[in-house]
């Protein structure tokens, strides 16, 4: 016997992926600069590349009022070609540079959106089932496309070049002060108001930011929703309460767009307003000072030039803030859904055998009672109690059905062997080991499970056989859809090929029903849990699908049955009412005994 390496309680289990701190703080409220700072930190070597570039790129900015000044001054009736060159220059080597900087920052700004994209999409996929059930998919989905391109912008245009200009800044105020000190304290005391003025502002675009990006979420889904149901839609003929619906979300994005623009508009006003008036100011004041003699008409122009330097800075603030609003928002849902707990694990390396696979493939759950979590993020467990007290037996080997009305809890019988969701209380045991000590992977890939809806994913039908089986060659793929009675007319390399559209729409219930029982099949796992997987089936298929399953031998099946046929033949029958088991037995003793089954039976099961 192998052993896995277990954790001592179960009921504390490792966690298999820790959310890093950035995320495990987005729950406590909205990110601030330290956020963004902490996920930039991977990329300081070009975020530093970057700066540099950007800072020689000012330089040789910044040199160049110096030599219009030389020139002005010296002006003779002509400029020396050496004055010429000497600004061509300058003026390729700041583009070059500035270039550079751009394509670096632009670059890193796309791999950063990649890599939050690759931490979102791995998240998501590791989701409690029923953190995932509660939630707006198309919202989720707009975290990965959307708030992580808006998440671009922080990396792209905000940091490096916030830092870049801090040297724009530092160059001109000293350049400025070498040519006058009072219209530099008149730049430098405006500049700073209007910094101060911005950033204030600017706060108030984080919130209105988050607005935007949740409406836009809550507007995806609302869209997808209508989308993902269309024959209903048009069958109750309720198109255009739906298209209210959506159009309402729009609305509402329109709105917290309104309130966003708004914000941004003031920013960039304000900004230009106050370089437009600084500008007047200092060309009032130079020109006061020039006929005084105290400034020269060159140094007034190189003054000038230094301040639209100096400017840029107010200019690029106010972009940013207005901007920074949405990537804080987006940041802000980005980070929360990270910081929502994935399924947990137990620390078992990927691959390691169960602790005793030789052991007989039988379940037993001990006193099982259990209840849906209720909020958006599996937290605490609602009031209805969906099992109670069940104990029961899913022997090796064997056949064992289980009926009840609907809503009896059968459905979520499943989902606690396959561990979808923890037992409120009591335990589930597989080969004889509770499985909260056993990797979530080792234990599904012990079962094959064909769902009640029998969901198919879009794409090909080989795409879907090949889920549980990835290295299924095409003659096993073949065999399996024959043993389904699939396809029913063509060839049977062609279909598999066939697209089945979004949700398998392509395709009739009953094949999808198949085409989910041959997925399982070629699965060949030890485990078979059927979820009224005849429910769409005429009788000849159902009976193919019935001797199908009698003649896989030697494999532990639990079939949640819908009709009479199934079930008469099964080992052992499991008779459940609101959650409670009332009989167990064979279809002999249970009609002898049992009320329910009597009465079910009477139905043909069908509930
Ligand atoms: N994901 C879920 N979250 C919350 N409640 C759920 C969820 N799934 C099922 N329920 C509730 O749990 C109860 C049992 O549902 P379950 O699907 O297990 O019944 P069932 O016996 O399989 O019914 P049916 O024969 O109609 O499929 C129902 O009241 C149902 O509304």
């Amino acid at each position: 016997m192998t052993a896995a390496r277990v954790i001592d309680e179960p009921q504390t289990p490792t966690e298999s992926q820790p959310a890093p701190p950035a995320e495990r703080r987005a729950a406590e409220g909205p990110p601030g600069m330290g956020d963004v700072l902490r996920l930039l930190r991977p990329y300081r070597g070009r975020m530093t590349l970057a700066f540099v570039l950007g800072s020689a790129s000012t330089v040789f900015a910044a040199l160049q009022p110096r030599v219009v000044a030389s020139a002005v001054d010296g002006f003779d009736g002509g400029i020396r070609p050496v004055t010429i060159g000497l600004l061509v220059t300058l003026l390729i080597l700041s583009a070059v540079f500035t270039n550079a900087q751009q394509l670096v920052m632009e670059r890193s700004g796309e791999l950063f959106a990649f890599h939050t994209r690759e931490r979102v999409i791995r998240h998501l996929f590791t989701l409690p089932i029923g953190v995932l059930e509660r939630r707006e998919r198309a919202d989720l989905v707009s975290r990965v496309t959307t708030d992580t391109s808006q998440l671009r912008m922080v990396m792209s245009s905000g940091i490096v070049e916030l830092a870049t200009s801090v040297v724009a800044v530092l160059v001109s105020v000293v350049m400025m002060a070498l040519i006058d000190w009072a219209l530099l304290a008149l730049a430098v005391v405006t500049i700073v108001v209007a910094l101060v003025v911005i950033v204030v502002i600017g706060r108030r675009t984080a919130p209105a930011g988050l607005r935007l990006q949740t409406a836009m979420g809550t507007l995806a889904g609302a869209v997808t929703r209508g989308l993902g149901s269309m024959r209903t839609i048009r069958a109750t003929v309720s198109t255009d309460r739906e298209v209210d619906v959506a159009v309402g979300e729009a609305d509402a994005v329109l709105k917290a767009g309104y309130a966003a623009a708004t914000l941004r508009a003031a920013i960039q006003t304000f900004a230009a307003v106050t370089i437009q008036a600084l500008l007047l100011a200092i060309i009032a004041v130079g020109a006061m000072r020039v006929a005084a003699g105290t400034l020269t008409v060159g140094d007034l122009s190189a003054f000038i030039m230094y301040l639209m330097l100096m400017a840029a800075p107010i200019t690029l603030c106010a972009g940013i803030f207005a901007q920074l609003g949405e990537a804080f928002g987006s940041l802000h849902r980005v980070l929360e859904v990270q910081a929502i707990e994935g399924e947990r694990d137990v620390d078992v390396p990927p691959g390691m055998p169960l602790p005793d696979a030789s052991a007989p493939a039988a379940f037993e759950l001990v006193d099982v009672s259990f209840r849906y979590p209720q909020g958006p993020d599996d937290e605490a467990p609602g009031d209805d109690w969906v099992l109670r007290g069940v104990s029961i037996q899913l022997r090796a080997g064997e056949t064992t059905a289980v009926v009840g009305p609907s809503g009896a809890g059968k459905s979520t019988l499943f989902a606690l062997l396959e561990r979808f969701y923890e037992p409120t209380q009591g335990s589930v045991r597989f080969r004889d080991e509770d499985v909260r000590r056993l990797s979530r992977v080792e234990l599904r890939r012990q079962i094959a499970y064909v769902e009640q809806d029998a969901p198919v994913l879009s794409g090909t039908v080989r795409d879907n056989l090949v889920l549980g089986a990835p290295g299924a060659s095409t003659d096993q793929c073949i065999d399996a859809l024959r043993q389904v009675n699939l396809p029913r007319a063509g060839d049977a390399a062609a279909f598999l090929a066939c697209q089945v559209g979004e949700g398998g729409e392509l395709l009739s219930g009953g094949e999808r029903q198949r085409l989910a029982i041959a997925r399982a099949l070629l699965a060949d796992s030890p485990v078979l849990l059927l979820d009224e997987v005849t429910s769409n089936l005429d009788s000849n298929n159902e009976r193919i699908v019935r001797d199908l399953v009698a003649s896989v031998g030697g494999r532990s099946i639990v079939v949640i049955a819908h009709r009479l046929s199934t079930v008469v033949a099964a080992d052992a029958i499991i008779v459940l009412d609101q959650g409670r088991v009332v009989a167990q037995g064979t279809h002999r003793e249970l009609m002898d005994s049992c009320p329910l089954y009597r009465e079910l039976a009477g139905n043909q099961l069908l509930a």
